[in-house]
């Protein structure tokens, strides 16, 4: 994309607050978290950027649901940029929202742009048990339904297969027998990479849990770290309950240095990629990796000259540890290498949608500490479904770097096997593409759920009653990965296929 060079993208100002309060009264709504870290983003650039505001996309709020986001915070600010947009909602949504206001500001369509997003889960839960009803601007009602009800085929919802926590470790427990791992060696590498996030959020003043956490405190069920989804312990999944805010603000290099902002301060975007996967969980071809994921590593890799050490530094998303574990073995990192430059999902805090606006802030402060470097901001979304990196440096990219189209997902698409079909009757042998066990909060299992494949190739979901034990013993194992291995399949008398292991 050739755009005039005053119109070259750059991340001015960046803003976040960690609200950590058990007070309820003391609590601060998602809106107020973001004009908190807006006005602190403005601070941080040194220039009356927000009244000059004519873009604003907003992170989609989970956790108090206004019925108008951008007109509250437009009121809050005393601001009315002539474009404003909402969500929509996914983990890789804040690195969407930089790269698109980096497109806008070269074409020159927009002067200031702001990418905002804010949570206050953990107040609004903590009210919520103690039946408190917080004094805060008008929200929507809950939604009686999961939103991923709407597009998961049904077979899955009626496994009750809708929540993250169930859906990531398909891929994990997939991926790691076919990279050859047992699975105590997977679970070994999750909980010392875990470790090492933790190490990292330890030192981010702004993280939720400021502590490192050993590999054992992390792999090992515990009655303070119970099991939540075979294999992952409470530790190892994002924590959302976090009160958080934070925000990015962006001009055109001409603007920046008309307001007078400092060159050594100037963030660039260079570019980027994105793909996604079928939204349904049960419309893929496998498990075992994410052909997005690829396809969106391979490119950020070409775009930083072919070498992941291009990167001094790196933001991996991280809810679960699957997924830095596939991006890192397509970029050809070292098992030890530092993926995050935040503390990741469950040390930093997973402000639902919002970690990535988090990452970019901390990896803008980063990088102008770390002159002519570059680095990696990588987000995803859903259920392993949508893919979103980004190249940010401290120095100006090649002319052309940016480009209008930064989707690979034809390119994803052209790798894909064809889908099986998925049928909900069937009756006699399987084996296991993939699998979960579900905890209770005991630590005693509720169910497991196979991801099997009939002789004839189609695919089903099959459930494990707590009462099996050989089953579930067989696909705990730590010494052997279950996956491919035979099963009986037979109807229960929910309607729902069972699952017990072949003697
Ligand atoms: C694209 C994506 O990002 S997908 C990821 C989407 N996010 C998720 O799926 C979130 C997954 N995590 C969760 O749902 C929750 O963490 C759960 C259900 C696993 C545990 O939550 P709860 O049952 O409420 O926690 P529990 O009652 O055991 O413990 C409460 C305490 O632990 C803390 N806590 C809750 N979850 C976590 C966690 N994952 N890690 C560390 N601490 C946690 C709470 O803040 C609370 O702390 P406090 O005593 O200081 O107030």
């Amino acid at each position: 994309m050739n755009h005039r060079p005053e119109n070259t993208p750059v991340i001015v100002g960046v803003g976040e607050i960690t609200h950590r309060t058990k007070d309820l009264e003391q609590g601060i709504e998602p809106i107020d978290l973001m004009a908190g870290a807006l006005r602190e983003a403005e601070r941080d650039a040194g220039a009356a950027l927000l009244a000059q505001l004519d873009s604003l996309d907003m992170v989609l709020v989970r956790s108090w649901p206004y019925p108008d986001p951008c007109g509250l915070i437009e009121r809050r600010l005393g601001v009315k940029p002539a474009r404003n947009v909402y969500g929509p909602s996914g983990g890789e949504s804040p690195v969407r929202h930089i790269h698109e206001a980096a497109l806008r500001i070269a074409r020159g369509e927009s002067r200031v742009a702001a990418v905002t997003g804010g949570e206050s889960r953990y107040t609004v839960e903590a009210a919520s048990k103690a039946g408190v009803t917080l004094p805060w601007s008008e929200r929507e009602p809950l939604q009686p339904t999961p939103v991923a009800a709407a597009f998961l085929h049904e077979v899955a919802v009626a496994h009750g297969m809708f929540l993250p926590i169930y859906l990531y470790p398909l891929y994990e427990n997939a991926s790691h027998a076919a990279w050859g791992q047992t699975p105590r060696e997977a679970m070994a590498e999750s909980a010392l990479l875990w470790s090492r996030y933790s190490e990292v959020a330890a030192t981010n003043p702004y993280a939720w849990l400021k502590k490192t956490y050993s590999p054992a405190q992390i792999g090992e069920a515990t009655a303070h770290n119970r099991m939540i989804a075979w294999p992952y312990t409470k530790h190892m999944v994002a924590n959302p309950l976090v009160n958080m805010g934070a925000a990015v603000l962006m001009t055109g290099l001409g603007v920046a240095r008309e307001l007078g902002i400092p060159e050594e301060r100037l963030i660039y975007v260079w570019g980027g990629a994105q793909a996604n996967e079928p939204r349904d969980i049960l419309g893929r071809d496998q498990y075992a990796r994410s052909h997005a994921q690829d396809l969106v590593m391979e490119t950020i890799l070409a775009q930083a000259g072919g070498d992941a050490s291009a990167f001094s530094m790196l933001e991996l998303y991280s809810c679960f540890p699957v997924v830095p574990k596939m991006a890192r073995r397509t970029l050809g990192l070292a098992a030890d290498a530092r993926m995050t430059s935040t503390g990741g999902l469950s040390f930093f805090g997973a402000p639902l949608n919002n970690y990535m606006t988090h990452a970019a802030a901390g990896l803008v402060r980063a990088l102008r500490e770390d002159r002519g470097k570059l680095a990696l901001l990588y987000g995803q979304g859903e259920f392993v479904t949508k893919h979103h990196a980004l190249v940010l440096a401290s120095k100006p990219p090649a002319p052309d770097a940016l480009q209008e189209d930064y989707s690979v997902q034809s390119a994803a698409d052209a790798r894909r096997a064809p889908v099986p079909p998925v049928v909900a009757e069937h009756a006699g042998p399987a084996t296991i593409e993939t699998f979960t066990v579900i905890y209770e909060r005991d630590g005693r299992p509720n169910r497991a759920v196979v991801v099997g494949r009939t002789p004839a190739g189609a695919r089903l979901m099959a459930r494990v009653d707590a009462t099996e034990t050989a089953t579930l013993a067989q696909l705990t194992s730590l010494e052997r990965s279950p996956i491919g291995s035979r099963g009986e399949v037979s109807k229960g008398p929910d309607g729902l296929l069972r699952w017990k292991a072949s003697a």
